[in-house]
């Protein structure tokens, strides 16, 4: 069944999810009545695709399409998820639900990107209200994996199922928001740090740029790997988080916080924050700014993925579900990817030692095509590099695609030569070559010694295959 998302409102996050939906292998069908909706989204989608493939060791699925549509009934044709995100009005949501439910069967998911409304009000006067819930994302759609999944009380667990597998198959993380509030779990948080920050301009105590260093500088990296609790359990010392809560639950009496005031949103607030903002960023461009926040983004979610931990672990996770066994083509193709942006250097270019990285990973898939994986290894034999000759034939960039063909040249006993040649992915100019020696190994003795006779079988197989 070919896989069809339809998003409904393709602002700055209706374009997010078309976007990864897109980039995920589903066909997106839009319908959004702003004339220039195809440029915004299509700038967008520019935005997505140099920086999500970034995030993956392995290719992403052969990309969907993307199409406009004149109305909501042709858009969420034979769609099976729908993503609404219209402005943040209820009076338009509820026509707009009205509107959908006319035109789509009861199995389909009716997902909303509200950031506050509950699924109760949502699903107010709706033919079918437990087909409606909330699948709340976050800016940019396209690389943060979060959306908040609020069924309150009447969303049918059957949509909801759906909802979080369909969300699962485009890398996302479905967090089950099991009781409905307005605002969510996060919007909550981000309203209570926006408030504070509008008090700390107003009253003059932090420019607009302050604030954002006294979150970039610290809390903001810790909350992106362990989040609050975790960090403050931390902060508790060995004693943990009792004794953390000892020492700061008296500031609850304190007057630690402004939260309970709001301060008045009039012209003069607008003003200074928005002065203020144009003199911390107004030299760069949204688009600039955008393309900036990616490239971090991807930066932050790559380390924690080595790491293994938080969002980088869901990544890692979706990655091997996107891993595909080699096929018997000749050469081999042993890797297909993009060159992320924390692989290049001074040059603005793929620094010289990941092409090691590049080669490496190359050859490590050649064994485990022959037979030489991770069981194999477990077992005590292996493969270990020799020498390896790298040749820089052309440049390539952060967001560039890429393949290595790889050739047996030598299969014989213990020795094995291969000959690697790395692609562009646009228009397959050869970017680098590489010659590499192995040898097999004991693991035991770690001296070399002979493959057992079903690797060399298969080793000396695609020499013979590959010797022209
Ligand atoms: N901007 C943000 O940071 C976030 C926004 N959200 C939520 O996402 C939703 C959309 O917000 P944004 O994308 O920021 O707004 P936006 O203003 O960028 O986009 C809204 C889009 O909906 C279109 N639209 C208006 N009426 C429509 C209709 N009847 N049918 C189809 N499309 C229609 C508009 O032409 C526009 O392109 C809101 O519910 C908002 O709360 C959620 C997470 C973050
Ligand atoms: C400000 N906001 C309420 C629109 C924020 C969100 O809903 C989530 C986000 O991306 O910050």
């Amino acid at each position: 069944m070919t896989k069809i998302a339809a998003i409904v409102g393709g602002g700055v996050i209706g374009g997010g999810w078309a976007a990864r939906f897109a980039l995920m292998g589903w066909n997106v069908q839009v319908f959004d009545p702003d004339p220039e909706a195809k440029r915004k989204i299509s700038e967008v989608m520019a935005g997505a695709e140099r920086a999500l493939p970034m995030l993956y060791e392995a290719p992403l699925r052969a990309r969907g399409k993307i199409s406009f549509h004149q109305t909501i009934a042709e858009a969420v044709s034979g769609a099976q998820y729908v993503q609404e995100s219209v402005p943040e009005r209820l009076e338009l949501k509820q026509k707009v639900y009205a509107e959908l439910q006319a035109h789509c069967s009861e199995d389909v998911v009716l997902a909303s990107s509200t950031s506050g409304f509950k699924p109760s009000e949502l699903q107010e006067g709706a033919a079918r209200p437990g087909q409606i819930i909330v699948a709340h994302p976050f800016n940019p759609v396209y690389l943060l994996p979060l959306a908040e999944l609020v069924p309150g009380v009447n969303g049918a667990p059957e949509t909801v199922e759906k909802a979080r597998e369909i969300l699962i198959d485009i890398g996302m993380y479905p967090l089950h928001v099991k009781a409905e509030i307005d605002a969510h779990i996060a919007d909550r948080f981000l309203e209570a740090v926006w408030r504070e920050a509008l008090w700390l301009v107003k009253d003059g105590i932090a420019t607009t740029e302050e604030i954002d260093d006294a979150i970039r500088y610290g809390f903001g990296l810790r909350w992106a790997q362990m989040g609050l609790f975790e960090t403050y359990r931390v902060a508790g010392g060995e004693a943990g988080m009792k004794h953390f809560m000892a020492q700061f639950g008296p500031a609850l009496k304190w007057p630690w916080t402004k939260l309970m005031d709001v301060p008045e949103f009039n012209e003069e607030l607008v003003d200074l924050i928005a002065g203020q903002s144009d003199a911390q960023s107004g030299h760069m461009s949204i688009r600039e700014l955008e393309r900036l926040r990616d490239d971090n983004l991807v930066a932050i979610l790559r380390a924690l993925k080595g790491q293994n931990a938080g969002a980088g672990k869901l990544i890692a996770d979706h990655d091997a579900t996107l891993r595909a066994p080699l096929g018997g083509e000749v050469p081999l193709v042993t890797v297909r990817r993009t060159v992320p942006v924390d692989w290049t250097d001074v040059n603005g270019h793929m620094n010289e030692g990941r092409y090691g990285q590049v080669f490496s990973d190359a050859s490590e898939e050649l064994m485990f095509h022959v037979g030489a994986d991770r069981d194999y290894i477990a077992a005590g034999n292996s493969y270990f590099t020799a020498e390896t000759g790298v040749k820089y034939v052309l440049e390539t960039h952060a967001g560039e695609g890429f393949y290595v063909e790889t050739r047996v040249a030598l299969g014989q006993g213990k020795k094995l030569r291969l000959l690697h040649e790395m692609k562009r992915a646009k228009d397959d100019a050869l970017l680098a070559t590489c010659d590499q020696f192995l040898l097999h190994v004991s693991l035991e003795t770690r001296k070399s010694c002979p493959p057992l006779p079903q690797v060399l079988q298969a080793v000396e197989a695609l020499a013979a295959k590959h010797a022209d």
